[in-house]
């Protein structure tokens, strides 16, 4: 990425509370590359410029950690080209990831920036999380994921592969008390309920984003 990008990516991490080291600013860079040296053949993201990717890839996953610490078990459903689950495995490398998508490509991808970057503890996984349960029932302290779906359809795929005491995190692009309000009857249904609702800004951007946590009833 241009010295600008890292610059923005530094210091949107550290308005989130998350201070980058050299090592970490590194890794994060490398990620970027690969995804667009993979998107060049591939289609992973529509974000493609390296300030964009700074803030609306790398630092917007970083924002994950408002809600999340390690240690623990955690699992990404419809992780894409790797978002969250590798910005944040980079910087909190004692959560241990699963990460799925249903689009082997993705996967592929993912995979690659796995061996490339030197990341232990991290498995992608190219299924549909639906089908989840039987091998990773109860697993995960957590289960999050950005850009996926609508909540109770979230928290219905989680809520099988969920420890006890374990957190849901739904990553939401734009300020969700609405869908919160109007998902409470069906969450209630599952078992489940909102916890807290992060709201923040993106930092450098503007842009509302909120964080749901849910558990179970
Ligand atoms: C809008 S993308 C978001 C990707 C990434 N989380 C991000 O924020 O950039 C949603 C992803 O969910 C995946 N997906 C949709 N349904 C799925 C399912 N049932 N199980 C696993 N992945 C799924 C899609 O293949 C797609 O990569």
């Amino acid at each position: 990425m241009i010295q600008s990008a890292k610059e923005l990516l530094k210091k949107g991490a550290a308005e989130l509370g998350v201070q980058l080291d050299a090592a970490q600013l590194e890794s994060l860079n490398l990620f970027a590359e690969e995804l667009k040296k993979w998107n060049r053949k591939i289609n992973l993201t529509a974000i493609t410029g390296d300030e964009e990717i700074a803030l609306k890839h790398l630092v917007d996953s970083l924002s994950l950690l408002k809600a999340v610490r390690g240690p623990g078990r955690l699992l990404d459903i419809g992780s894409g080209g790797g978002f969250p689950c590798i910005p944040v495995k980079i910087v909190q490398p004692d959560l241990e990831m699963v990460s799925v998508d249903a689009v082997v490509k993705k996967i592929s991808f993912q995979k690659q920036a796995v061996r490339l970057l030197n990341l232990t503890g991290f498995t992608a996984l190219h299924v549909r999380a639906e089908t989840l349960a039987q091998e990773y029932a109860a697993s995960f302290d957590w289960v999050v994921s950005r850009a996926f779906s609508d909540i109770p359809s979230f928290v219905a795929m989680a809520l099988p592969v969920l420890k006890p005491e374990g957190r849901i995190v739904a990553m939401k692009g734009r300020s969700a008390a609405e869908e919160v309000e109007g998902a409470k009857d069906k969450l209630d249904a599952l078992g489940a309920g909102v916890l807290e609702v992060m709201d923040f800004t993106l930092p450098g951007t503007g842009d509302a984003r909120s964080l749901v946590v849910i558990g179970r009833n």
